[in-house]
């Protein structure tokens, strides 16, 4: 079971004198048990798995059997923080009755919470799926899911209507029931304003440094994504790099016969060994 759980997370101020929440995607077992190990707070088996697991170019092209898959190998890991899972595009946009069956499917995967993405529109689509007794979180700002609709990936809330318009949208889905919210791409000023006026956590990814937590993509934070390099990122380990030279180390060492050595190869015992020279001592001739 988790080390916090959701209504734990829905308590959790800075303001109230706690440290800011840590979360970080994992989409594995392997990264879950990493995830755990470090004692990050909360996992998110995020839609970002699209771009950087599997090679597409925007978290568009995946589903909710996608993000089941995923979130099923992180909770195989029996991880300590509390798993999140993102509600893939089209999961929770045709119909409230549609949003909660899928919300449920990813909880039968072993989510112990869902994300959504958008404002005041969504919030029949929270009510439902928190009436379904599964813990949401909200996430505004820049909601990948909008690409096409917001022109890119593009910092969001830069004017003064925009960043009210944010403020109001938070207020809606902290009425609506989420337990916490992630603000992603605003002005620092914007999700300060936004943290002050919503009694549950925001978790900023490119949000500043006034959020209740921070958030950043495993592939970002560990250096092994280098397609997208949103200014956000702070990478704290160069691990392509060192995957890279390790695969090299490899092919050289089979190259040049150093792999495998003595220590890593099996031998009959000495009988068979002989046996088998009288057989023809493995001549295809003999
Ligand atoms: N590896 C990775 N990290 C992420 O944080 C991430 C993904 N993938 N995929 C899903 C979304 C997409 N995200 C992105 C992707 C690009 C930018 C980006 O290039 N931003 C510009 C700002 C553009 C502007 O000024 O409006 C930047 O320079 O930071 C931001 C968020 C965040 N998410
Ligand atoms: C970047 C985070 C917040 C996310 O939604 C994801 O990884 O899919
Ligand atoms: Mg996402």
């Amino acid at each position: 079971m988790s080390t916090i759980t959701a209504p734990q997370v829905r308590a959790h101020k800075v303001r109230a004198g706690k440290d800011p929440l840590v979360m970080v995607t994992a989409y594995d077992a392997p990264s879950a048990r990493m995830a755990d190990e470090a004692g990050v707070d909360l996992i998110l088996v995020g839609d970002s798995v699209a771009m950087v697991v599997l090679g597409y170019d925007d978290t568009l092209q995946v589903t909710v059997d996608d993000l089941a898959h995923h979130t099923a190998a992180v909770a195989r890991a029996k991880p300590r923080p509390l798993i999140v899972a993102d509600l893939p595009w089209m999961s929770y946009h045709v119909g409230v009755e549609d949003t909660v069956r899928n919300a449920a499917t990813l909880v039968r995967a072993g989510a112990q919470a869902v994300k959504l993405e958008g404002g005041r529109k969504r919030v029949p689509h929270i009510e439902a799926i928190v009436d379904a007794e599964v813990p949401v979180c909200g996430h505004l700002g820049l909601t990948p899911q909008s690409m096409h609709q917001m022109g890119g990936f593009k910092v969001q809330g830069k004017t003064s209507e925009a960043a009210l318009a944010l403020v109001a949208d938070a207020k809606s889905l902290a009425a609506a029931g989420c337990f916490a919210i992630v603000l992603e791409g605003i002005p620092d000023e914007v999700a300060k304003m936004i943290t002050d006026s919503v009694d549950v956590p925001t978790i900023g990814i490119g949000a500043g440094v006034d959020c209740d937590g921070q958030v950043l993509v495993f592939h970002d934070v560990l250096g092994i994504e280098d397609r997208v390099a949103p200014k956000f990122v702070r990478r704290y380990a160069e691990l392509k790099a060192a995957g890279v030279a390790g695969l090299e180390a490899f092919a050289a060492d089979v190259r040049s016969r150093a792999f495998p050595s003595e220590a890593e190869t099996y031998h009959l015992a000495e009988a068979e060994s002989d046996a088998l020279a009288l057989y023809g001592g493995g001549s295809i001739s003999g």
